[in-house]
């Protein structure tokens, strides 16, 4: 089977045009979990499938995580399919890509940049207390928690104290303990951030569906942007946020009379890396 595999800031993906419907729905997890193996086959973080637009998209975007587990959206897998959409000709500059959480705009900046609207904010909790398993010692207190989108792909963000936090071996357990809180029923992403003083955000991401930390995730970087908003840490415009893979501009829009966030803007590099044949 023919594939595209790109990568956007490090979180890498395969691509496969099922504009025909070749693979039926049923046998697409099976492919993503095969394929997105590392060192036993082609290796991503997740997979992406290019279907026929059932709406008025453009096309429609159908997402799997390394696990085979599908996911709602991917921030970084958009733009990374905005870009295999306008090099294929199946939009223009800017697309309208169909996700299961949503209509997602998209824009070409130039040749190796991409931008995508990330879906609305559906839910925002602040200072939820992840409840672990009984007797887990996961030293966190609160975490606050987003969704980009219905139904939306499930955030969780916590603020460390200190930049050197940010380290996947020290972080993992604490990871771990939140992604599968039943706090939270359908799982969640987990985003460790610290904000530094020169305006900038550093991040690290544990994925559902990858069960590790990737180089970085996009709507978990919009979801850190739109607490930090919300907390009054960040006000309009764009914020860089850096992580393990690169870094990635959020621009916020803000309604001037309520202040609510009415745009989250995520941009940032989609890498094509290489086009083959893979054996299923
Ligand atoms: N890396 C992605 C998110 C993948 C989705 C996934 N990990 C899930 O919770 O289903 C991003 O750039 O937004």
């Amino acid at each position: 089977m023919d594939f595209t595999k790109m990568q956007g800031a490090g979180n890498d993906f395969i691509l496969i045009d099922n504009r025909d419907g070749r693979f039926p729905e049923t046998l697409c997890p099976r492919i993503a979990k095969q394929l997105c193996r590392r060192r036993f086959s082609v290796g991503a973080d997740g997979m992406m499938f290019v279907e026929r637009p059932r709406e008025n998209g453009d096309y429609r975007m159908v997402f799997y995580n390394s696990d085979g587990s599908p996911g709602e959206m991917c921030g970084n897998g958009a733009r990374c399919v905005a870009r295999y959409g306008y090099e294929h000709g199946l939009a223009g500059e800017t697309q309208n890509i169909e996700t299961t959480a949503g209509l997602v705009r998209g824009r070409r900046i130039d040749e190796e940049r991409y931008r995508i609207r990330l879906n609305d904010v559906s839910v925002m909790k602040l200072g939820v207390k992840p409840e672990t398993e009984a007797g887990a010692e996961d030293g966190v207190i609160f975490c606050d928690y987003v969704e980009l989108g219905n139904p939306g792909i499930p955030h969780a963000v916590v603020e460390v104290p200190g930049r050197e936090m940010l380290a996947p071996e020290s972080l993992r357990k604490t990871a771990e303990a939140i992604r599968h809180s039943p706090a939270f029923p359908r799982g969640a992403n987990v985003n460790f951030y610290f904000a530094g003083d020169d305006g900038t955000v550093e991040e690290l991401t544990f994925e559902r569906g990858v069960e590790d930390f990737t180089y970085a995730c996009g709507t978990g970087t919009g979801s850190v942007a739109a607490v930090l908003t919300k907390r009054g840490r960040i006000g309009e415009g764009t914020v860089r946020f850096h992580m393990p893979g690169g870094f990635l501009d959020i621009e916020v829009c803000k309604d001037r009379q309520t202040d609510k966030i009415t745009d989250l803007y995520l941009t940032g590099s989609a890498v094509i890396v290489a086009e083959g044949t893979a054996i299923f």
